[in-house]
This record gives structure tokens, sequence and C-alpha cells, in this order.
């Protein structure tokens, strides 16, 4: 059993930090904590960590004409967080107390755009980012990248109030679990924020995170040693593969390709070592073809990639054969400008699968196109047929996207409103639990095969089944059905509901494909619900959700606290969302019902390595 206490941070520093952490939608109710690990594995004592004063996550729970809302913390919806400015923070403000209870004067105090500075980073915020001080004087820095122990000298980028954001300059003294990431792109990529941390301490702070989040965000109890525990908060389940785990990724094409750090190393005047940030964006636009992913924060520039870490090998030899052949046709098929929405290529998505009955490879190559045009690809769908002789199945799809504005490239969405099949068939097949999935191009399937396959026992087992086969089950955000299906033979019926036709479509398949009868897949929206809805169903005994990061519209939250469910297991991609909606569910005062459900257990699962992502499983049990 480990015991791990908090360090109370100077009372000028908390308040900074609750300043920071306000902006970034945070409610803060302890300002230290100290919790035990109850479980017994020696997994937990290794991950026990306490809930630093500095935590911080990027969402805010709002009563507002009594809906709830959150805010997200990416960079295409940050504007959302000013809520301060920096001028009434400044009068507000005349002197800033310090540590020694001495007033601070406020122009150094608050630093500037472009100024470099020595840091300390304490933690890890939700999604990734280090949230360091200022050395010498407390004030919050986020800073992507920093390591919690690290000392290091960051760039302020933005100004936010009462905490700026910097870019890592250099390491002054390394984070004792800092490791050199074994990708070239890891210093320039937004996918995997964390590599540079070895992966135990990824964990350690994934747990940590869900945690806080439940905890602040869904005013919910840890389970104290000694005490009477509400809620059973269990010990992150780690990935066992840490690379090569991903069977779909999203790439774009585009025609200003973003340098990496050390290109600009090379050059003859190199600029001052900087964030990429403020670097590219003195640098005349180069006009090269590139296909990659967006670089952090832009939509118009792509970080050319010819090898993710994340995806399988196979995957990564379609990715180059793809870019050298467009690179040679050029002159006939240009890639998108997100600028001028000129060009014909726009996104590749290469998705993997397996044949249930040989275990062979299949592979789907979706190619999204600003125009039908495809004598165009012809030549590219036959070279990758002839180069890929050893994939049981290709499938080349083409993908028409005629939305170009540029909200849709942000979004970096790799659909397209019509489809065609220029090689194979329109599916691909993946095994799940002993069951096989067709799935098509636009249908959401888990995107780490092995570890769904943890995940969805952690659901059965939070499902607590009778094993009578007498349950009925509303699989809400079902997909293609995978979680139903795969509970469907020690259960009664299953009800999926689900807004996108294709994925109903494949479940119902699935279904068949399975021998499952005890399955019905209805396509709606659940953000929509109208006061009709569940009517012509029988009531359920469980009911799963398992949303986009979005979480539950608050017709949905309403709806269940109504329904009063005997049990519901929430699978979440989103800890915030997810601790947002069961604070609702179990604490909700609004006159329709008061606290419905009492909140069972909480379960992190690390699905994506090296990612901020965090998946949860909570089961929740009705207040009769
Ligand atoms: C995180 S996925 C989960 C899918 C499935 N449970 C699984 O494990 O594969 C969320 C699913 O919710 C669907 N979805 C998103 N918004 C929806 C809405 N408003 N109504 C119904 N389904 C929605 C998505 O299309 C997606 O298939």
């Amino acid at each position: 059993m480990k015991h791990c206490s908090v360090v109370a941070a100077p009372s000028w520093a908390m308040a900074a930090t609750a300043k920071a952490a306000l902006a970034l939608g945070v409610c803060r109710q302890r300002p230290s904590t100290r919790f035990f690990f109850s479980s017994s594995s020696p997994f937990a004592l290794r991950t026990a960590t306490s809930l630093s004063s500095t935590s911080t996550f990027p969402y805010a729970k709002h009563h507002h004409n009594n809906t709830w809302a959150v805010m997200e913390a990416d960079h295409h919806s940050s504007q959302s967080f000013e809520l301060g400015n920096e001028a009434e923070d400044m009068q507000g403000l005349q002197s800033v107390p310090s540590s020694s209870g001495k007033a601070r004067d406020p122009v150094s105090y608050f630093p500037k755009r472009g100024q470099e500075l020595e840091l300390v980073c304490e933690s890890l915020a939700f999604k990734g980012k280090g949230v360091c001080k200022v050395k010498s004087t407390g004030f919050v820095v986020l800073c992507d990248r920093a390591l919690p122990g690290e000392t290091l000298v960051g760039r302020i980028v933005k100004k936010k109030g009462s905490y700026a954001e910097a870019c890592k300059l250099k390491t002054i003294s390394p984070h004792d679990n800092a490791i050199i990431p074994p990708c070239l792109y890891a210093g320039d990529c937004g996918g995997c924020k964390m590599q540079n941390l070895a992966y135990e301490a990824q964990i350690v702070a994934k747990q940590q995170q869900v945690y806080d989040l439940i905890l602040r965000v869904g005013n919910f109890k840890l389970t104290y040693v000694g005490g009477s525990s509400e809620t059973h908060f269990r010990p992150i389940v780690p990935c066992a593969s840490q690379y090569h785990y991903r069977n779909k990724m999203e790439f774009s094409f585009g025609v200003q390709r973003w340098k990496l750090s050390n290109e600009h190393s090379r050059m003859k005047e190199p600029p001052k070592e900087v964030a990429a940030h403020s670097v590219q964006d003195s640098l005349p636009d180069c006009e090269d073809f590139a296909l990659g992913l967006h670089a952090p924060g832009r939509f118009d520039k792509i970080l050319h990639i010819e090898k993710c870490l994340l995806q399988h090998d196979v995957a990564n030899q379609v990715l180059v054969t793809v870019h050298e052949f467009c690179q040679k046709h050029i002159r006939d098929v240009t890639a998108f400008n997100a600028r001028t929405h000129c060009g014909f290529l726009r996104h590749l998505m290469i998705r993997s699968g397996r044949d249930c009955q040989n275990g062979e490879l299949q592979l789907m190559v979706n190619v999204v196109t600003s125009d039908y045009e495809p004598d165009l690809l012809k030549p590219l769908v036959e070279h990758l047929v002839s180069k890929f002789p050893q994939v049981d199945l290709v499938v080349i799809l083409l993908q028409v996207s005629i939305l170009n504005n540029v909200t849709a490239s942000v979004g970096g969405s790799a659909v397209g409103e019509h489809e065609y099949l220029l090689h194979g068939v329109r599916t691909i097949t993946e095994c799940l639990r002993g069951l096989s999935f067709e799935i098509s191009a636009n249908s959401f399937f888990q995107t780490n095969t092995a570890q769904a396959e943890v995940l969805y026992k952690l659901v059965e087992e939070a499902c607590m089944l009778r094993g009578d086969c007498t349950e009925v089950v509303w699989d809400l955000f079902c997909g293609t059905g995978t979680i139903g299906l795969t509970l469907a033979k020690r259960i009664k019926h299953v009800y999926g509901y689900e807004i996108v036709p294709e994925a109903v479509a494949d479940a119902c398949r699935n279904a068949e494909r399975n021998n499952i009868h005890n399955a019905t897949f209805i396509q709606g929206d659940l953000n929509k619900l109208t006061a009709e809805f569940g009517r012509d169903l029988p009531s359920p005994d469980i009911v799963i959700i398992d949303p986009n990061r979005p979480g539950l519209h608050p017709k949905l939250t309403k709806f269940l606290t109504k329904l009063k469910a005997p049990r519901i297991v929430y699978v979440s991609c989103n800890p915030a969302t997810c601790a947002r909606d069961l604070d609702y569910l179990c604490h909700a005062e609004d006159g329709l019902a008061t606290g419905s459900y009492r909140l069972v257990s909480v379960q992190p699962v690390d699905m994506f390595p090296h990612t901020p992502h965090i998946e949860c499983v909570c089961a929740l049990e009705s207040l009769k």
C-alpha cells in the first residue's frame, strides 16, 4: 500500500494556478488531496500518485440555461478560453503578492510574448501540456512537451490573462523519466506528445488526470483506506503494445510542407532555436508537396511523414508508396491547397484488418479528393495493387469531398460525401472477441484492436451480467455494433443506436455474419431525442453509452436520469466530458431527478500510448 501526500503550493502560486485553471475551464474543489490505493496489484503500487495542487484540466462545467457545457482546450477552439482580458487582470492586480508576502511588480511578474524564461514543470494537464511555473516568479505557464520535474527554457507564445502558454526551447535538467523518443517526428508532430516520457510515467499521468477530473469536475470522492467507499477508483490498465497499435490513420496532402526543427538548424542562417509556431510563420511559404499530418494548430501546413510508429508496417509502406507515386506525377495530380482551395488530393486514409478465418492482413486505402476524376487515380490504383501482392485484400476507395471550406480542412476529417469503389470490395474485416466484423470506410471501429479486446472485457465485467441470458441491453452510440454483439450470447436482446447509416448497416451485417439473432440496430441522432424515444423498446436492464469526445447531450442525460436503468456502463474517450455527465447523472438537482445513480467504479484504460488520449469505463447503479 502506498501513501502519497501533496505539498501545498504557496498561496500566490495557487491563486495564479487557479486562474489559469479557471481560464482552462477548471473547477477547483480541493487545493490538495491525499489518497491511498486500495488495490493490491503491484502495478497499482507503482503507479500510485497524488493529485497535485497544480493539476489543471481544460474543461468547464457551466450551469447555463439549465444545460451543462464543456469547452475543449484544443488548438481549434482555444479562443474560447479567452475568459479574462489581460488589461483587466493588470488593473485588478496592481501588485501581486509573493510567497514572502512582499508585493511583486506586475510588469516583471507577467511575462511578455516572445520572452524566454526558465520554467519548472510540475505536472501534466489533460491533453498532455506540462503545467509549469516561471522559476523566478511562480507565474503559471502551460508548455507542450514539458515533463513533470523538468527544468527548461521556454518562450512565451501566448498570453492568457493570468497564465501563459510557452513553447519548449531546451531542457536544462530533464525529468527522471525522460527518454529519447524513437520517432523522427516526435518533436514536431502533434500526435505523440508524450513520446519523450517513459511509458510507465505516461500512464501514471493519465491515471492522475482521470481521477482529477472525476473528483473535481464530477464532484466524487476517492476510496479512502479505512473510510467508507462510494466509488472504486481502479488502477489504469496499460497497453501491452506501445507501437504499431493503430489499425487506422488519416493523413492529409498539402502544398506547404512544415519544416522539422532539425531542418532549421541546417539552414544557412539558422533562425534561433524557437518553437515551430513562430519560426514557420517567419519563413517564406515553401510550395512543397507533402503527405502527412497537420502541423500542430495549423490547417494549412503538413508535416510530411514517411513512417508513423503508431501504425502497421504495411500501412507505412502504403504511405511511402502513395507519396512517391504522387510526387512523380505531381503535374497530373496536385495536392490540395487549404488556403486557395485548389488542388485534387485531399486526404489518405489507411485502415488495416484481418481475415478472421486465416488471419491474413487486409488493407483499405481511401483517397479523398476534391473532384470526381477516377482516371487520374487509375495509375496509382494499379501501382498499389501490384506493389502489395502479399496483402490478402486491398480495397481502394475514392471519396469525393467538395466541402472545400477551411473548417472542413481544419477538422482534418478524411471523409468524403460520395464514395466510389476503384478496386476490390467496399469493406474489410476485423476480429474482436471471437467475432468477425465488417467495416466500411466511414464507420467507426476501435482503432487499437488488441486493446479493444481488453476494453470490451472490462465493459462486460462492468455490466455484471447475471449469466442467465435475461438482460435487455441498450447499446447507445454503437458504431458497427461491436460492444453489443460481443455481449449478445450472454444477454436476452441488444438494441443499438447509432447516427451513421453505414455503421448501422455494418452492424446489421455483422449480426448476420456472426449468426446473432437477438440484436436490433436503429439509426438515429441521440442529440435530438424526442419524447417518444425508447417507448417502443423493452426497458433496459443495462444501458451502455459510448459517445464521441463531446459526451452526452443534455437531453440524453436528462432522459437517463428519468429512465433509471438498473445499470449504466459509460465508456468514455474523454474523461472531462465523462466527469461532467457523471456529475449530472449522480448529483443533478434540477427538479427532474435528484441523483438518479451511484457511481460504482472508475476504470481508466490506456488505448493510445504516447498520445494524451485516455479511455475510461465507469459503472453506475440506479438509486431506486
Ligand atoms: C466512440 S464511438 C463508439 C462506437 C462503438 N461503441 C465501438 O466501441 O466501436 C461513438 C459512436 O457514436 C456515434 N455517434 C456520434 N454522435 C452520435 C449521435 N448524436 N447519435 C448517435 N450516434 C452518434 C458515432 O458515429 C460513433 O460510431
